[in-house]
C-alpha cells in the first residue's frame, strides 16, 4: 500500500512515497549531494544516483533510522543512511538528515506518515535502545575515541537511542563493567575496540552467576575500533567491517545471531574464547609482531611473513575429535547451511534455573577417548576458528559456520620448507589455500590442545 505526503523545500513541492521497500524522495534536486562535516541539517549531498529519474532518492527500510515530525518548526525530519555508491553492496555510508516543511492544515497527516514509515522500518526490532558503550582509548591506532564522537554518536542520535559511554581504564576493565552491568537497564553493549575488548566483555559476561540469562538478554555491537577487528570483519565482511557508521547502523537494524564459544582451560584458568586458537606459524607470527601494532591490520600478513621466513618447526601433542574430515563434503555442508541460514534464537531461560555455565568436556587429566585422533609430532599450521577471517585479506577458514557447535580445524603437519609454506599463505586471500595438497586436513571438531580444551557455547551477535 502507498503511502505519500506532500511538503517543501523552501517553496519547491517534494514528495516522500513510502511503500513496504522504503521511502522514496522526489522532486528534492539536492538530496543527493554529500552531507558537510558536522552534519547538521538542510537538504543534503552526495554523488548523483543511478536511478532514471535525478530528482529521487529512494531509502530502504533498513537504512531509515528516524522520521518524525517536528511540531515547533512544523517540519517534517527523516534521518537515515546512503550508501555512496548505490549499486555496490559493500559501498561506505554516510549519514544523512532530510528537512521539509509541513503545510498548515497537514500536521496530522504528517504524524500519521511519520508512524506509518517508522512502523515499517523497525518491524520486529526495538527503536530507542538504550546501549552500554564501552570505548578502548588506545585501542587500535588510538582512534577509538574520535570514531567514535565523530562518525557512531551521531548515528546512534539520529535513531534516539540512549547512549551510556565508559572509557576502558585498565587491561581487563571491560571483564569488571560486563561483570557489574544491570542488564535489565540496556539492550545491547557495544565495544569501540579491537577484539581484545570484545574478549574481555564475554568473559565478564560468562563469569556472571546469571552468564546464559544476561548474554541472551544484552547482545553484542561491534564496532571496529581496533587493529585487526576480525570479529568485525567477519560480520560485515572485509571493507564494511572497517566502516563504523555501517557498523552503527547493524548495532540498531541488526539481528541477534548466536555465536559458538570455545571454553579453554589453560592450567587452573578457564576462559571463553570466540576467534581462534592456534599453534605453529600463526601464534609466533602473532606474538612476534605485539609492538608493532602501530602499523594496523598490516602487522599479521608482516608477522606471517617473517616467521615463514624463519623456517622454524613446531612440535606439538593434540587429540583431536573429528565430525568431518572431507574437504567436498565440508563445503557442500557449508553452502546448504548458508542457503537455508536462519537466525538462531535462543529460548529464555526460565525463573529458578541455573543460570552459570557449566564445563561438559573431559577433564585434561582423563584418558583421551578412543575415537579421537591424536597428532603428535611437528606441524606448520595449527589454527582451529570459529569464524572464516583471520585478519583482512585472510580468508583461512572459508566454511566456518557461526553456531553449527563444531571447531573448523585447518592442519599442516610437518614442515614443507619456506617456499611451499609460501604458497600457501599466497593463495589463503581467497580461501584457495584449501586445494593445495600439504593443507591435508579440514576438520569439524572438538579438540584438546595441549593444555586446552575447547567446547561450545553461545552469545548473540547482531549480523
Ligand atoms: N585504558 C587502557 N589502558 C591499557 N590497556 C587497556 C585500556 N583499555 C583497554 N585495554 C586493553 O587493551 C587491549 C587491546 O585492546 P583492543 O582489543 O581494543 O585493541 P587491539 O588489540 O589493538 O585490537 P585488535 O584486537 O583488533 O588487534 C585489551 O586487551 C584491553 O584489556
Amino acid at each position: 500500500m502507498l503511502h505519500t505526503l506532500k511538503v517543501y523545500k523552501v517553496h519547491q513541492p517534494v514528495e516522500l512515497v513510502y511503500d513496504e521497500a522504503g521511502l522514496r524522495i522526489t522532486g528534492d534536486l539536492h538530496a543527493h549531494k554529500k552531507p558537510k562535516a558536522g552534519r547538521t541539517c538542510g537538504c543534503i549531498p552526495l554523488p548523483p544516483p543511478k536511478v532514471s529519474d535525478p530528482t529521487l532518492l529512494p531509502i530502504d527500510n533498513t537504512n531509515l533510522l528516524q522520521v518524525l515530525y517536528n511540531d515547533q518548526t512544523h517540519m517534517i525530519q527523516i534521518h537515515a543512511i546512503i550508501p555512496q555508491q548505490p549499486d555496490k553492496v559493500d559501498s561506505p555510508v554516510d549519514l544523512y538528515k532530510f528537512i521539509y516543511s509541513v503545510e498548515k492544515g497537514q500536521e496530522q497527516d504528517c504524524i500519521d506518515f511519520c508512524t506509518t514509515v517508522m512502523t515499517g522500518a523497525y518491524k520486529g526490532l526495538l527503536t530507542k535502545k538504550r546501549l552500554k558503550v564501552l570505548i578502548n582509548p588506545f585501542g587500535g591506532q588510538g582512534k577509538a575515541k574520535q570514531i567514535f564522537e565523530s562518525q557512531v554518536r551521531p548515528v546512534f542520535d539520529a535513531a534516539r537511542c540512549s547512549v551510556d559511554v565508559q572509557y576502558t581504564e585498565y587491561q581487563g576493565h571491560a571483564i569488571k563493567i560486563a561483570q557489574d552491568l544491570d542488564i535489565q537497564s540496556y539492550d545491547a553493549i557495544v565495544t569501540v575496540s579491537g577484539d581484545g575488548v570484545i574478549h574481555e566483555v564475554v568473559n565478564g559476561f560468562l563469569q556472571r552467576p546469571d552468564a546464559r540469562q544476561a548474554i541472551r538478554k544484552v547482545p553484542l555491537g561491534v564496532i571496529p575500533g581496533g587493529t585487526g577487528n576480525a570479529l568485525s570483519i567477519c560480520m560485515l565482511g572485509e571493507k564494511q567491517g572497517f566502516d563504523p557508521v555501517m557498523a552503527a547502523v547493524q548495532i540498531i537494524k541488526g539481528r541477534s545471531l548466536a555465536l559458538d564459544l570455545c571454553s579453554v582451560t589453560y592450567d587452573d584458568h578457564r576462559y571463553f574464547s570466540f576467534l581462534s586458537q592456534n599453534y605453529g606459524i600463526t601464534s609466533y607470527a602473532d606474538l612476534g609482531t605485539e609492538s608493532m601494532r602501530w602499523m594496523g591490520d598490516a602487522r599479521t600478513v608482516l608477522g606471517l611473513l617473517k616467521e615463514i621466513m624463519s623456517g622454524n618447526s613446531y612440535g606439538m601433542e593434540a587429540a583431536v575429535h573429528i565430525v568431518e574430515d572431507n574437504k567436498e563434503t565440508i563445503q557442500s555442508q557449508y553452502e546448504s547451511a548458508h542457503t537455508s541460514a536462519t537466525w538462531i534464537e535462543l529460548a529464555e531461560s526460565g525463573d529458578g534455573e541455573d543460570h552459570r555455565v557449566v564445563d561438559t568436556i573431559p577433564a585434561l587429566t582423563e584418558s583421551v577417548p578412543e575415537d579421537w585422533t591424536k597428532i603428535d609430532g611437528k606441524i606448520s599450521f595449527f589454527l582451529a576458528s570459529k569464524t572464516p577471517l583471520l585478519a583482512r585479506g585472510m580468508l583461512s577458514h572459508p566454511y566456518a559456520l557461526p553456531n553449527d557447535g563444531l571447531l573448523d580445524l585447518l592442519l599442516v603437519r610437518g614442515n614443507y620448507g619456506v617456499m611451499k609454506q609460501l604458497g600457501v599463505f599466497d593463495k589463503v586471500e581467497k580461501g584457495d589455500h584449501l586445494d593445495s595438497k600439504i593443507v591435508r586436513q579440514l576438520y569439524k571438531d572438538n579438540f584438546f590442545f595441549k593444555k586446552k580444551k575447547i567446547h561450545s557455547l553461545s552469545l548473540f551477535l547482531f549480523g
